[in-house]
């Protein structure tokens, strides 16, 4: 995948409050762009500034409703809430996985639910992503419906595929078949270092190849400052070692296509293993007939986008019967390296880094150094096997910042945006923000306040039977 783009949001606490703290803003821009007719009659019946008041005193009461909850904080639950992960999403409706909830007979942990997102969270811009804890009221245990009342704080955040929380990356290359080509899998591990999220290598098919080459990987991939995990679906080799590695954490598969990515996880996800002996055999109990945790389909690729062709855009948490859920992702073969910089880069080779936390305090001579090992550099005559990777990468990134400068004026990544074409490459263009330099007059804000409460009054009407998306989801899953 293009783990490419990921990018880690830590410390999400800050970012919330600057959001709420911002809301006005937020919500004149949103009701700027869903303006209609009848808002703009509305518009000119329009009161003021009393109104105005009114206005965000609402939004103070709206914000109340979902205040910001903290990973930890463990809010009292009613019979009908409970507090769960979101595993998958597709279109309005999430299915949630109950992690906690107030004692009530024959409802145990695990359990599905088939959710919507209150209104009032999608008002207040509070996104729900696949990963996201949730806190889950209104629930009709028989029937296994609720609805999302409120997102914890994330502590991580990938962007593609998007997913909250991801404890754990698992970069997954194959010793054969497709051979395992060094370049690559430090691209692939540039790209995964650079989420700061903790990785494990490993590197499946090794019943493929002799004793002696697996040696020699293991202690290449040392001096790598890896430890990898060997292994093989196909014998079984190492799925335990795997297992235990991922029990009760978030994991996001990466890897080019066709190292066995699905193979591994549905190996993984067939019980049997002894980190799952322990565990409730039965802490899992997906909705009757769900088709979303079924096996990964395994095999092909598709020629045209270079894509697995069970790829779907819909990432889902699969779970582990030892706990812990693991995501799939298509199998990319070029890792963009989009959010890595030349000053950055470093950082991503751990043999590097090692090196020059070792010889701090000393500094190399020039405060800007790019450690390519010139007289003044501290890296100067180490002898580092992916020397010539790091120079390319440094190379590579050199040009593409030097590119979006000219094109875009900007280096910053966030100022240009990207589009997946064909064959999973990306192409940049400027992100454009028109009129950025007018500023809306306080008229102009206020107005658009209103007009967004008035939106949320038509939204909550919305909600009858006739039109309430869960039931609509029923329907048309029984239909079909
Ligand atoms: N010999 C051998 N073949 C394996 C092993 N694991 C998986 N395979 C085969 O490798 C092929 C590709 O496996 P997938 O699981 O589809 O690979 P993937 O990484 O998910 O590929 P994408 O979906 O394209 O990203 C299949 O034919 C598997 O049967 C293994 O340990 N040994
Ligand atoms: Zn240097």
């Amino acid at each position: 995948m293009p783990i490419a783009s990921i990018s880690v949001l830590r410390h999400r606490a800050a970012a919330s409050l600057l959001h709420l703290r911002h809301l006005p803003l937020a919500a004149a821009a949103a009701a700027a762009r869903h303006r209609n007719p009848s808002n703009v009659s509305r518009k000119l019946q329009s009161p003021g500034s009393k109104n105005f008041l009114r206005a965000k005193q609402r939004i103070r009461e709206f914000s109340s409703l979902s205040p910001v909850l903290s990973p930890d904080d463990e809010p009292p639950l009613s019979d009908s809430q409970a507090i769960g992960t979101v595993a998958a999403a597709q279109a309005n409706f999430m299915r949630v996985i109950v992690q906690s909830l107030p004692s009530i007979e024959g409802v145990g942990i695990g359990v599905e639910l088939l959710c919507v997102v209150k209104a009032v969270l999608k008002k207040i811009k509070r996104r729900v992503l696949v990963g996201d804890k949730v806190l889950v009221g209104s629930i009709d245990w028989v029937d296994r419906r609720g609805m999302i009342e409120n997102v914890f704080q994330r502590r991580t955040e990938i962007l593609d595929p998007p997913v909250a929380n991801v404890d754990h990356l698992l970069v997954l290359f194959s010793m054969e078949q497709p051979k395992v080509e060094p370049f690559l899998l430090t691209r692939f591990l540039v790209e995964a270092e650079s989420t700061g999220i903790p990785l494990t290598l490993a590197l499946n098919k090794c019943e493929l190849v002799d004793e002696e080459m697996l040696v020699a990987w293991k202690s290449r991939l040392r001096s790598w400052g890896y430890r990898p995990i060997f292994c093989s679906v196909e014998s079984e080799k190492g799925l335990d070692s795997l297992a235990f590695t991922l029990r009760d954490q978030t994991t996001v598969i990466v890897g080019p296509s066709g190292v066995g990515k699905s193979s591994l996880i549905n190996a993984l996800r067939s019980s049997n293993r002894p980190s799952d002996a322990a565990a409730d055999t039965n802490w899992f109990e997906p909705i009757l007939d769900s088709k979303w945790y079924e096996d990964q389909r395994v095999g092909e690729v598709s020629l045209r986008s270079g894509r697995g062709k069970h790829t779907t855009r819909n990432v889902s948490l699969l779970p582990l019967s030892g706990g812990g859920y693991l995501a799939d992702t298509p199998g990319f073969n070029q890792p963009s390296l989009l959010k890595v910089t030349k000053q950055s880069l470093a950082e991503a080779f751990p043999e590097i880094r090692e090196k020059l936390k070792a010889s701090e305090p000393a500094k190399c001579s020039f405060s800007n150094c790019l450690h390519l090992g010139e007289p003044g550099c501290i890296l100067e005559g180490e002898p580092l096997e992916r020397y010539p990777y790091y120079f390319q990468l440094v190379d590579e990134i050199r040009v593409r910042e030097e590119f979006q400068l000219r094109t875009f004026g900007t280096k910053k990544e966030s100022d240009v945006r990207y589009k997946v074409g064909d064959m999973g490459v990306k192409q940049a263009e400027p992100r454009l923000e028109p009129k950025k330099h007018r500023r809306p007059s306080r008229k102009r804000i206020n107005q658009s306040i209103l007009d967004e409460l008035d939106e949320l009054d038509d939204d909550d009407s919305l909600l009858d039977d006739e039109n309430d998306p869960i039931l609509r989801a029923f329907r048309n899953e029984n239909s079909q």
